[in-house]
């Protein structure tokens, strides 16, 4: 299943967000969006999901434009978390979960003992089983975030887009959520801040500038120093090893000028 992007653009109130992003995900892989706060990641993933409609060129899955796929259709295809994904409804952890099997019900195809096993498999993948019963307005940001991710585990589409899924993890829940998603059988592609955690679990990288993919390809290409520079605005020291992987140190800035200094010393 291939899902595409061909010049894409997209504007708000006469302020262009997206100009001309093209992007061919491959099937199977671990796609990574970096890029500054607002570069379009999010813009550019809702417009993936269908969610958004772009102004100018077309998303297609498989070949055919999303437009013309129906929701449902397109919500077994794409599960997607949002980077703010929020519920207003008073329902336990395991009701919001239960929510990812919607687009697989239907008169014909009610409830069944499947579903009630796919919601618990995708419960315990995200470590939450045990919160089950948990009212949602009761848990903690990470505890939701797990529960967003095994919502869209739950709805077992082949492709998968996460912005910026490891928001409120603490470290060790961030990397093995990163690990759960990079072994399910998934096409991913996932917005993400850490650089360190694109370079160990995506196979490409796209990095966005105000609203243009400016540069595309392996974490060991794409995360250049000078680039990093560019886009960032920050130094670091970029280490390789020798199975082609990548590790990002940041260096400390320069400390600024006394004059700029916001807290005048006495
Ligand atoms: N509905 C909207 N109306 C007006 N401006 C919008 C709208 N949606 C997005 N934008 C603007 O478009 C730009 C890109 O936003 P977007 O959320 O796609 O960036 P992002 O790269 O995901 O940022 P972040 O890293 O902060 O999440 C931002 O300047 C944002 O303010």
């Amino acid at each position: 299943m291939t899902l595409s992007a061909k010049g894409l653009c997209w504007s708000v109130g006469g302020t262009t967000i997206l100009s001309d992003v093209s992007l061919d995900v491959h099937p199977g892989e671990f796609l990574g969006i970096i890029g500054p706060n607002g570069s379009g990641k999010t813009s550019l993933m809702a417009l993936m999901a269908g969610i958004r409609r772009p102004q100018a060129g077309a998303v297609t899955l498989d070949g055919k434009p999303l437009s013309a796929h129906g929701r449902q259709a397109i919500a077994r295809r794409i599960a997607f978390v949002e980077q703010q994904a929020e519920t207003t409804e008073r329902i336990t952890a395991r009701q919001a979960v239960e929510l990812g099997r919607t687009p697989h019900l239907g008169a014909l195809t009610p409830w069944s003992r499947a579903d009630d096993a796919i919601v618990d498999r995708a419960l315990e993948e995200v470590d939450m089983a045990h919160f089950s019963r948990r009212l949602w307005h009761t848990l903690s940001g990470g505890e939701r975030q797990r529960l967003h991710i095994a919502r869209a585990l739950a709805q077992q589409a082949p492709i998968l887009l996460l912005d910026e899924p490891t928001n409120h993890l603490d470290i060790g829940h961030q990397i093995s959520l990163l690990q759960l998603v990079r072994e399910q059988d998934l096409t991913v592609v996932a917005a993400l801040h850490d650089l360190n955690h694109a370079a160990m679990f995506c196979d490409r990288i796209a990095v966005m500038q105000g609203g243009r993919i400016v540069a595309l390809g392996t974490p060991a290409k794409v995360l250049e120093p000078q680039r990093l520079a560019d886009v960032f605005g920050v130094t670091v020291d970029v280490e390789r090893d020798s199975a082609g992987g990548c590790f990002i140190r940041y260096r400390r800035p320069e400390p600024r000028p006394a004059k700029l200094k916001l807290v005048a010393e006495a």
